[in-house]
């Protein structure tokens, strides 16, 4: 589970983070949905530990982010960004380097990353090296190396942005298997259609602050609308954050 409590933080002369609350349970998808510039990056990035806050306080099943982040983190997976894999390692050397990296000795490394990569169905992949990849076999591999120490969180900064239609689909397949193991996954996006289609729970944000939350029937009811796209323009009261 990841709670945050009025999150603050300044980064130059913006209010990136204005006193945001809110928590992702485990079990459950939950998506961050907010214009440019709302402060979803940060959110996450705050999670993560890269960013400090100003005040408030980030848990990671209840373990605070800020006092224990080495702790905090053995429980917390980053999907990093696909095109940043090394080229060349195999998968299977690349998720094994991170897993050792999240504490685990190498001889559980190994174990958990060929569990991991049958998980994935990734064996055809797994042993050559990555130059040349498609994206859906960077993306297999980047979530494969965020979940290896089978975290019981993960979060994700609009993982589907620039990926194709099946890259996309290969993803939300693994974001519902993630959960459906119990897993607490939360993401930001921009695309409606896939915030609606996979989120038990939504955080619509602007200006640092969440505006509404609650399933996407709840939000649409809330904004006495018919689609998560019409009750996110009356909410936030601007298409801004759409993706196009
Ligand atoms: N390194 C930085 N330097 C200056 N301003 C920053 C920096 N990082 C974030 N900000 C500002 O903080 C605010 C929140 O940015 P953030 O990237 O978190 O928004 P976002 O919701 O992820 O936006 P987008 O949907 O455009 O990716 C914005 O006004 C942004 O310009």
């Amino acid at each position: 589970m990841i709670k945050v409590t009025n999150l603050t933080k300044k980064i130059g002369d913006v209010n990136a983070l204005n006193g945001l609350s809110f928590d992702a349970q485990n079990g459950q998808i939950t998506g961050l949905l907010g214009p440019n510039g709302a402060g979803k990056t940060t959110c996450l990035r705050t999670v993560f530990g890269l960013l400090k806050a100003d005040s408030g306080e980030t848990e990671i099943d209840g373990i605070d982010v800020a006092k224990n982040p080495m702790e905090a983190k053995k429980n917390l997976g980053l999907f990093p960004d696909p095109c940043g894999l090394y080229e060349r390692l195999t998968p299977r050397e690349y998720i094994t380097f991170f897993a050792q990296l999240s504490g685990l000795s190498s001889v559980k490394a190994k174990a958990a990353t060929s569990e991991v990569i049958k998980k994935l169905n990734m064996d055809d992949i797994a042993d050559r090296r990555c130059q040349g990849f498609s994206q859906g076999q960077r993306m297999k591999t980047a979530l494969a190396q965020a979940v290896v120490h089978n975290p019981s969180n993960v979060i994700l900064d609009e993982p589907t942005r620039g990926l194709d239609v099946m890259s996309t689909r290969i993803l939300r397949d693994l974001l519902i298997q993630l959960k459906e193991q119990g897993h607490c996954v939360l993401f930001s996006s921009h695309v409606m259609q896939e915030v609606a289609a996979l989120c038990d729970h939504v955080v619509i944000m602007a200006n640092g602050q969440v505006i509404a939350q609650g399933s996407v029937d709840e939000l649409c009811e809330k904004a006495g609308k018919a689609t998560l796209e019409e009750a996110f323009i009356e909410l936030i009261g601007s298409d801004e954050g759409i993706a196009a």
